[in-house]
């Protein structure tokens, strides 16, 4: 994977502790299993992301740049944040035998987030690449898991990154599933060729219309770059100077305003314009294991690897991380 700090998490409680540790289990986990996050830094909780006047632009904007910071290192309170949250928070990557141990008997299932996961963080969202190398280490994995990547993208266009076609896609945070076209010795009884799911179908002419209108508005921005993904928009902050973000929200919010059926939600250097309804990427999880047949499962071992904030609606879904504070707690005893 790409270059990141490790985190598992577990289930039934949170998911990315970075973020909120077991407070946010808003969503019953479908099964046991282990997820593994990918986090950077800790982030600042933004809780209500709705873009209604200067304080929540305020937040944003402060969140935003907490959350994609260009020089983590040389800001010292940062670098304290983030060593105290490294000691609460354990790396997956120390607790692998500990991760075998509990898998063991289980059916592996492998989700992998895409953007700075599966592809280093670039400019130009349109060029993030996979590298020859991650592409085979994930089809060797889809050999030996079911696998699906789980993103933002437009699920077409992440499809045309990869190129695997034994993997199942969940694109558009999850409102757009489309099972392997290959069938794998995983799907091979199963109708995973049938999988497609598009609980968010409606909104599609509405999501196109604030696309344009989102291009039109921000064509002023320097940098600014409106992103269609079929059921989400994505507006990239990435090459915009940061004094310019607070009036390219201003922008954003004034297209949003008229559309009370659509939210805003935050990645890295980007806000993406996404249906209101209960859907992210914890339910496309939860819908794929079902797909799989692992619905209320004891024998399903669930992974999850994710760099960004919308990968914790996945890791809410998951009570693994608690698991590895306790595995780290006995380690460090036992120092
Ligand atoms: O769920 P993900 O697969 O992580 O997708 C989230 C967003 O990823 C992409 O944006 C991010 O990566 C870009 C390329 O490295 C980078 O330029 C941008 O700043 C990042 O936020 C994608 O372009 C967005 O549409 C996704 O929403």
């Amino acid at each position: 994977m790409t270059q990141q700090n490790v985190v598992v998490c577990n289930t039934k409680s949170s998911g990315d502790l970075s973020v909120f540790p077991a407070a946010s289990a808003a969503q019953k986990p479908p099964v046991g299993g282990g997820y593994i996050s990918i986090s950077r830094r800790p982030r600042r909780v933004l809780k209500n992301l709705e873009i209604n006047g200067d304080n929540r632009i305020n937040a944003l904007v402060e969140s935003m740049r907490a959350s994609s910071p260009t020089h983590l290192m040389s800001t010292p309170s940062l670098t304290e944040e983030h060593s105290s949250w490294i000691l609460r928070y354990p790396s997956a990557l120390d607790m692998f035998d500990e991760i075998m141990k509990g898998s063991k008997g289980k059916q592996i299932v492998m989700f992998l987030d895409y953007d700075g996961t599966l592809s280093p963080i670039v400019e130009d969202p349109d060029r993030a690449f996979m590298s020859n190398s991650m592409r085979k280490t994930v089809r060797k994995l889809a050999r030996y898991f079911p696998t699906a990547i789980v993103t933002g993208r437009c699920k077409d266009k992440v499809y045309n990154f990869v190129r695997l076609a034994e993997l199942y896609y969940a694109g558009s945070h999850g409102m757009d599933i489309k099972g392997p076209t290959r069938t794998s010795k995983y799907n091979r009884d199963s109708n995973a060729e049938g999988v497609l799911f598009q609980p968010a179908s409606e909104f599609l002419p509405m999501i196109d219309e604030v696309y344009q209108q989102l291009l039109d508005k921000t064509k002023s921005t320097p940098g600014a770059k409106v992103e269609n993904n079929k059921f989400c928009v994505s507006v990239h902050f990435r090459c915009v100077d940061e004094k310019k973000w607070t009036e390219l929200l201003h922008q954003v919010q004034s297209v949003l305003k008229e559309y009370p059926k659509l939210r805003l939600t935050q990645g890295r250097k980007v806000v993406e314009i996404r249906p209101t309804i209960k859907w992210d990427k914890g339910k496309a999880l939860e819908f794929l294991l079902e797909s799989l047949g692992f619905a209320n499962c004891n024998d399903v071992f669930p992974i999850y690897i994710g760099d960004d904030r919308t990968d914790e609606d996945a890791f809410k879904v998951m009570e693994f991380l608690q698991r590895l504070v306790e595995w780290k707690q006995v380690s460090m005893r036992a120092r």
